[in-house]
């Protein structure tokens, strides 16, 4: 029977501080400098990063809620925020171990780590590393 449950989406906001630097390893040092510029330096630099997981599913009619956004909130700030927040991305954060963590490639690794908590309720992962540079991943479907 088909589910006649509203579809609502809802999203959380968290916003962390890290310091990054983008170097792809397979490349010479000339090379990421041409590629990345200041952003390959040798100390990194750092962000007021904020991130933004929106959830879409049907509304469950005897709670009123798709997901109760305070286990959404604590899911973020445990798993992400506490893992991230005053770290290099680099250096000291486990889910980023391999990874180049350019904007996209910290929107999929968030989107993985969500992912397994949401499934297929996970609608977005938004990464704002400044409030002009915004990236977001909606999965392999787009
Ligand atoms: N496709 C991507 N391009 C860039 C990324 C990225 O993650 N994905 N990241 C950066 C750097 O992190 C850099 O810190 C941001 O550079 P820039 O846009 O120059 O930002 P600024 O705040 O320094 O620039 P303003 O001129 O002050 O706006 C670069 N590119
Ligand atoms: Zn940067």
């Amino acid at each position: 029977m088909a589910d006649s449950r509203p579809i609502v989406t809802l999203s959380r906001r968290e916003s962390f501080c890290a310091s990054h630097r983008l170097w792809e390893p397979t490349l010479s040092r000339e090379e990421n400098f041409a590629l990345y510029g200041k952003c390959a330096r040798d100390n990194g630099h750092g962000h007021n990063y904020v991130l933004q997981v929106t959830l879409r599913g049907g509304v469950d009619p005897a709670t009123g809620m798709v997901v109760n956004l305070a286990d959404l909130k604590n899911f973020l700030r445990e798993e992400i925020i506490a893992r991230v927040d005053h770290y290099h991305l680099n250096h000291d954060v486990e889910m980023f171990r391999g990874v180049n963590p350019t904007s996209e490639n910290v929107a999929l690794v968030f989107w993985k780590v969500c992912h397994a908590r949401f499934g297929e309720l996970l609608s977005e992962v938004r990464v704002e590393e400044t409030p002009d540079n915004i990236v977001c991943y909606r999965g392999e479907s787009g």
